[in-house]
């Protein structure tokens, strides 16, 4: 594969320093790729070109209408290049081709949906109070925006922060997570496709530690989106502090999924083990957190274990399988210690807890699908994000004991409910404190439904509406049709 490259004031570029990174499979660590390696030196040129693009070019002032149409371009091309795409997503992530082919139609979507949107808003004329006045409300571009990813859906995680920055109006600085930068990088290829005009979109490739830390530090940079862990989230919001930068943040969850002892059982395992083991819950909402009536506990746990055992692990390229390895070794490391600080705790292991023995996955960052019960909401094994294909199972007994424990987190991404009485389902979703909550369903986002988190799962919301006034500023002009002195002096 040729050199992964940064794309920085139109031109595809190496770093300044010459160093570069190998792109590790996960199913079998072999390279795959070699990008370069930026840092803060390459972010400050990606910074400067976003900066002139934004304040001398043309971009800002492009009608909407042709900032939509350059935008659909990149959605047909991204369904032109979808089979290209999800091999690249899945030879750098290890989820199954068919997951990544999903993802590419979802990503298609939002470039759709953004284009679709971005005329609609002409302005508001809005009641004065004054007399022989005019009051208007018009949107804005916020100027130069700092957008960083993680690896656990890098193209459709910069979808949502792409596609509504650009039909706005806005230029931007993109930073992939070091680790999984390859379709970021062919989508790059495909924006200057599609003609947006050089500076407007720039990437840079590089660590977070340095590449990311200047995005979210520099005065240059006036919004900075960041979708990643909780920890990473503290520091940008920390760094962004210095030129009061507007700051968008989706981070982690630990996401209950609550079950009621009256819903259709066989959809409630079907969906309870879909909501952790998709991409060996890699998922910022995957519903980690099975809280289950008493009644049928038992009965539900010996259902999902029994499920759970024939899951099939293997290459994202094969057609069985089900379920691919986990990112890295390092994060493979950070769910080998979630589990044990479980067993620590007293839980039960009832399927799993360990790495599996098949002698052809021994290459990868593969972990069992596990299933932890005996817990209770003051356990770590409870409270943290795990980000593992584990599932901790809580029990209840009645309504208000299991929104209270869905709710006794510091978390808000989201949560769902499994009942076949509606009020019931109406009345914990209203009380239950998170960005989504899912009825009878589990893990399902569109374009046009606004995602974000309650509580420390972050601030302000991508897709929808929302998603785009992100990227905006909000102006009042008032017009004087009659001016008069005031004579007050
Ligand atoms: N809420 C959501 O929609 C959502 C979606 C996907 C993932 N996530 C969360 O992302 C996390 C997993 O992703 P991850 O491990 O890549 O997260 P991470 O926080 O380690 O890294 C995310 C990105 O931040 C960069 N980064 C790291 N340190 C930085 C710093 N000091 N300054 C600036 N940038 C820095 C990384 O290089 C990477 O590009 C999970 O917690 C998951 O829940 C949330
Ligand atoms: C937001 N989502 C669900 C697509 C990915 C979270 O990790």
């Amino acid at each position: 594969m040729e050199l992964q490259q940064m794309y920085i004031d139109g031109r595809w570029v190496n770093a300044q320093s010459g160093n570069t990174r190998d792109i590790i499979n996960p199913y079998n660590q072999e390279v795959i790729a070699t990008a370069v390696e930026g840092d803060e030196s390459d972010a400050k040129a990606a910074i400067a070109a976003a900066r002139q693009a934004f304040d001398q070019g043309d971009w800002k002032n492009t009608s909407a209408t042709e900032r939509g149409k350059i935008v659909r371009k990149i959605a047909d091309f991204i369904e032109r290049d979808k089979e290209e795409l999800a091999y690249l997503e899945s030879l750098d992530t290890g989820k199954t081709v068919e997951e990544s082919r999903g993802d590419m139609d979802d990503i298609a979507g939002v470039f759709h949906y953004y284009a679709e949107i971005a005329d609609k808003d002409g302005g508001e004329i809005i009641e004065s109070p004054l007399p022989n006045s005019i009051s208007k409300v018009v949107h804005e571009p916020v100027g130069v925006c700092g957008q960083i990813t993680p690896w656990n859906y890098p193209l459709l995680q910069a979808s949502w922060k792409l596609a509504p920055a650009l039909v706005t109006g806005n230029t931007l600085i993109m930073k992939p997570s070091e680790i999984t930068p390859l379709t970021t990088v062919k989508v790059f290829k495909l924006i200057e496709e599609a003609g947006v005009p050089a500076g407007v979109a720039n990437l840079v490739l590089g660590a977070g530690s340095t590449t990311g830390a200047e995005l979210s530090e520099s005065k240059d940079v006036d919004l900075i989106s960041f979708t990643g862990g909780i920890a990473t989230g503290k520091k940008i919001m920390k760094a962004a502090t210095d030129n009061v930068k507007k700051t968008a943040l989706e981070l982690g969850g630990k996401n209950p999924n609550i079950i009621f002892a009256d819903t259709d059982f066989e959809t409630a395992v079907d969906q309870a083990m879909n909501g952790v083991f998709f991409h060996a819950g890699q998922i910022c909402s995957a519903g980690t957190r099975l809280i289950v009536e008493e009644s049928i506990h038992d009965q539900f746990v010996e259902a999902l274990v029994n499920r759970v055992k024939n899951i099939k692990l293997g290459s994202g390229f094969d057609d069985d399988t089900q379920m691919g390895p986990l990112i890295s070794k390092e994060h493979l490391n950070k769910v080998i210690d979630y589990v044990e600080t479980g067993k620590k705790e007293g839980v039960t292991v009832e399927v799993g807890g360990k790495q599996p023995e098949d002698p052809e996955l021994q290459d990868g960052f593969f972990y069992l699908p596990t299933v932890l019960t005996g817990c209770t909401t003051d356990m770590d094994v409870v409270q943290e994000e795990g980000f593992g294909p584990v599932i901790t199972v809580e029990k209840f007994s009645t309504e208000d004991e299991a929104v209270q424990l869905a709710n006794d987190s510091i978390y808000g991404l989201a949560g769902a409910v499994f009942t076949n009485n509606i009020a019931k389902a109406e009345r914990c979703a209203q009380a239950m404190r998170m960005g989504t909550v899912w009825i009878n369903e589990m893990n399902v986002y569109f374009p046009h439904a606004p995602w974000g988190g309650y509580k420390q799962s972050g601030i302000g919301r991508e897709l929808g509406k929302l998603g785009l006034e992100e990227y905006q500023e909000t102006k009042h002009i008032l017009q004087n049709i009659k001016p008069e002195p005031l004579n007050w002096f």
